[in-house]
């Protein structure tokens, strides 16, 4: 193992874009899939990975929702999380900021309750048995409309004490930030931060939007903003934080090779990058991985490597005090 790819492994790390339905591996989603009695559709392990090939956001998101049909009761929650966590702590992982989709599974008949629940479970051993620290993020389906994600929203209400912000994900094009600003407004208004996904397949504008009308913290992917000047001179000068995630974004065709992602030109222009899996199961490779690739492909070098988790911190709502 060279020194970067030691670097990489034990340095501290935070990860701010997870999707925690996106680290569904294959062997637990057969495993919980038996216990609820639910068909998959695929035949095997196997077979699912096989699956995997996607040609933009869509292709994936089809197949995540319908994996994610498994998940029904409080201990497959708890078991999902805990996994990641474990995984997690094998990466030098210190602290996490993961997205759930409530609307995933309520919408097919599922109680908010044990969803949120089984999570925030996991999340609390992660602190007290592998050291872990957490903030969980409620994310709105952006296909679905506003009024759905207000209703999501004051769902969310009674629990507001495990939730430190809301996100927007989904399918992005045709579903720009400003359809959600009323309801980011009232999210604010009940004291949580706010975070978007935007700038993945989107356009710039979108960025524009998560910023002026939601009132973001940090952008979600964020990587098509280098096709604005006046928007990376905005991130720059303000250290708006971007949660970059290269193996998604090779996946999805956002670029065409590793070699071709802008991670190193978002450094070099002073923006707040991180490198984050989103959903790892799917995309082959999990925060290391992620690392990994992008410094072997970008010629990435210590300096980097340290810019980059030391932004992890930086831009993770660890000094939020909550
Ligand atoms: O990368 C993503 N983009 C939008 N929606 C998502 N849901 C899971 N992962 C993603
Ligand atoms: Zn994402």
């Amino acid at each position: 193992m060279d020194a970067i790819a030691r670097l990489i492994r034990d340095i501290p790390k935070a990860e701010l874009h997870l999707h925690i339905e996106g680290t569904l591996e294959p062997e637990l989603m057969f495993e919980i899939g038996r216990r609820n009695g639910v068909k998959l559709p695929f035949e095997s392990v196997e077979a699912a990975r096989q699956a995997y090939h996607f040609h933009d956001l869509q292709s994936f998101l089809n197949i995540y929702y319908a994996a994610a049909s498994v998940l029904q009761t409080e201990r497959d929650f708890y078991d999902l999380t805990w996994a990641y966590l474990q995984r997690a702590a094998k990466d030098n992982i210190k602290h996490t900021e993961i997205f759930f989709d409530p609307q995933t599974h309520c919408d097919r008949g599922i109680e908010f309750d044990p969803v949120i629940r089984g999570i925030h479970r996991a999340l609390q051993d992660g602190k007290t048995q592998l050291g872990i620290s957490s903030h969980l993020i409620l994310c709105f389906l952006r296909h679905l409309s506003p009024e759905a994600a207000m209703n999501t929203l004051k769902q969310a209400l009674p629990y507001r004490d495990w939730i430190i912000a809301v996100g927007l994900d989904s399918s992005e094009l045709g579903h720009p930030p400003r359809k959600f600003k009323a309801v980011f407004d009232r999210a604010r208004q009940e004291g949580f931060l706010t975070v978007a996904h935007a700038g993945e397949e989107g356009p710039p504008e979108y960025i524009w939007e998560a910023l002026d009308l939601l009132e973001v913290s940090r952008i979600d992917h964020g990587v098509r903003c280098l096709e604005d000047e006046k928007l990376v001179r905005r991130l720059v000068a303000e250290q708006i934080p971007l949660t970059v995630c290269p193996l998604s974004n090779l996946k999805l065709c956002v670029f065409p090779s590793m070699k071709d992602h802008n991670l190193k030109k978002l450094l070099d222009l002073g923006i707040c990058a991180t490198i984050n899996s989103d959903d790892p199961a799917y995309f082959g490779g999990y925060i290391v991985e992620n690392f990994q690739q992008a410094a072997t492909a970008l010629d990435l070098d210590e300096h980097d490597i340290e810019t980059l988790a030391k932004n992890s911190f930086k831009a993770s709502f660890l000094s939020e005090n909550r």
